[in-house]
C-alpha cells in the first residue's frame, strides 16, 4: 500500500493533551507545539514541555503562537477544544498546502467540522484514551498510567487509509495505537467514555473519584451509558468488536445487573480516579465546555431516532448551568441526580 511521510508536523493546540504528546514526539523528531496565547508559548520555549503525574519528564520543544505560524505543515495534530474551532480550523488552513492531513484527536463526532475544510480524504482521527490536566502554561499531568494509556486510529475514507501508517508511527512515540477501518465504531465508543465519566464527573463537580465515591453518581452514569448505547444502537452504528464490548458492560435491567455495571464502571475507570474531566477544567477556567458535543450529541441523536435520553439531559442542563454561573461549579446536584434516578426507575420498573 502507498505510505506518505510527513516532514512537517504541528501540534495545533498544546494544552492537557498536546503538551505530553508534543513532549513524547520532540524527544525523537521535529514537531511545532503551536498555541494561542503568548504566556503558553514563552512558557513552553523557556521551560520546555513538563509533563508530571504517572510519568515525569521535561523536554525542550519548539513553540510559538497560531498566528506566528510561518510555511505550510504536512500534518497538524489537532488539539484544540471544539469550542475554537471557529478561530484554529481557519488557522490551519492558511498553513496548508494541497496535501496538508489534519488528525484530530479532539472528543466527540470532531471530524465533521474539520472535513468541511479540508475533505474527507485528508480528515483522520484518533480517539484518545487517556487523561491528561493543564497545571500551569506548559505543564500538564497525566491521569492515566502509560501502560493503559492508547490511541484509536481510523480514516474517515479508504482513500485517507494510506495516512494511517506514519501517523501511527509518530503516536506510537507515546503509547500503543489500535488501528481501525471503523472510525465512526471508534468514535462512538469514545463517546460512551466521554458521555459517561466527563459528563457525570462534569456534572457532579469533581474528579472521577466523585463518581466512584458516591453510589447515587455511579448509577447515573450507569443510566448514562446505557441510554448512549441505546441512541448508538438506535442510529444504526455498529460498534465493531472492540476489546470492550460496552453495548454488553451497559445492559442492564434489574438491581443485580446494574450493579454489575457499576462495578464495570468502577473496574474500567478507578485507575484514573485522579482525572479532572477535559470539560471540568474549562467550567474552573471559567470557559464554556464542549458538552454540545458530548453528552449533547447523544441527546440529538436520541431525538432524531425517538430514544429518550433523560439523564443525558439533565447532564447537559446541570453543565449549562454551571456555564452560565446559576449552579456553582463545584455543585454535586445530588438531589437532581436521584430525582432522576427516582423517575427513570418509576418509568422503566427498574429497581
Ligand atoms: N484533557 C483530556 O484529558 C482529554 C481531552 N480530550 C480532547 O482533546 C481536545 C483538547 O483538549 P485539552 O488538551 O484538554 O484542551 P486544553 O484546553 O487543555 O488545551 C487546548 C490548547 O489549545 C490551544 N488553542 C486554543 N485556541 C487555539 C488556536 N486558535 N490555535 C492554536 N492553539 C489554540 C490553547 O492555547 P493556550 O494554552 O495558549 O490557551 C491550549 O494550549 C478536546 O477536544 C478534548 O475534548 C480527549 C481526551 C482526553
Ligand atoms: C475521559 C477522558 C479523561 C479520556 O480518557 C476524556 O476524554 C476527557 O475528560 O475529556
Amino acid at each position: 500500500m502507498e505510505t506518505v511521510e510527513f516532514e512537517r508536523i504541528g501540534i495545533m493546540g498544546a494544552g492537557s493533551l498536546g503538551i505530553i504528546l508534543g513532549a513524547y514526539i520532540a524527544e525523537k523528531r521535529q514537531v511545532d507545539l503551536i498555541v494561542s496565547s503568548k504566556a503558553t508559548a514563552d512558557a513552553l520555549t523557556t521551560n520546555g514541555a513538563r509533563v508530571v503525574g504517572k510519568v515525569n519528564k521535561t523536554v525542550p520543544v519548539h513553540a510559538l503562537r497560531a498566528k506566528d505560524m510561518e510555511g505550510t505543515y504536512d500534518l497538524f495534530l489537532y488539539m484544540v477544544k471544539q469550542t475554537a474551532n471557529g478561530t484554529a480550523i481557519p488557522q490551519m488552513l492558511d498553513h496548508s498546502h494541497d496535501n496538508t492531513v489534519v488528525c484530530t484527536l479532539q472528543n466527540g463526532l470532531p471530524e465533521l467540522a474539520v472535513s468541511e475544510a479540508f475533505s474527507q480524504d485528508r480528515t483522520v482521527g484518533a480517539p484518545v484514551s487517556w487523561g491528561a490536566t493543564a497545571i500551569e502554561p506548559g505543564v500538564s499531568m497525566l491521569t492515566t498510567p502509560i501502560n493503559e494509556a492508547y490511541f484509536a486510529l481510523g480514516s474517515m475514507t479508504p482513500r485517507g487509509s494510506k495516512y494511517l501508517p506514519n501517523i501511527q508511527a509518530i503516536l506510537e512515540l507515546m503509547c500503543t495505537v489500535h488501528t481501525s477501518d471503523n472510525l465512526l465504531s471508534l468514535r462512538w465508543s469514545k463517546l460512551v467514555i466521554n458521555t459517561v465519566m466527563t459528563g457525570t464527573s462534569t456534572a457532579i463537580g469533581g474528579s472521577f473519584a466523585k463518581v466512584f465515591d458516591n453510589d447515587w453518581a455511579l448509577k447515573s452514569a450507569a443510566y448514562v451509558g446505557r441510554e448512549t448505547i441505546e441512541v448508538i444502537s438506535a442510529s444504526g452504528t455498529s460498534m465493531g468488536i472492540g476489546e470492550l464490548d460496552f453495548s454488553k458492560i451497559f445492559s442492564f435491567d434489574s438491581d443485580e445487573t446494574i450493579s454489575k455495571t457499576m462495578k464495570n464502571i468502577y473496574n474500567l475507570w478507578n485507575g484514573s480516579r485522579q482525572a479532572e474531566a477535559s470539560m471540568r477544567q474549562d467550567l474552573l477556567k471559567g470557559r464554556k465546555c464542549e458538552v454540545d458535543s458530548i453528552n449533547g450529541i447523544v441527546v440529538d441523536v436520541g431525538k432524531k431516532h425517538e430514544v429518550l435520553t433523560p439523564m443525558n439531559d439533565l447532564i447537559v442542563d446541570i453543565i449549562h448551568a454551571k456555564e452560565a454561573g446559576t449552579i456553582p461549579v463545584n455543585a454535586s446536584c445530588k438531589a437532581l441526580f436521584e430525582a432522576k434516578i427516582a423517575e427513570i426507575e418509576t418509568a422503566s420498573k427498574v429497581r
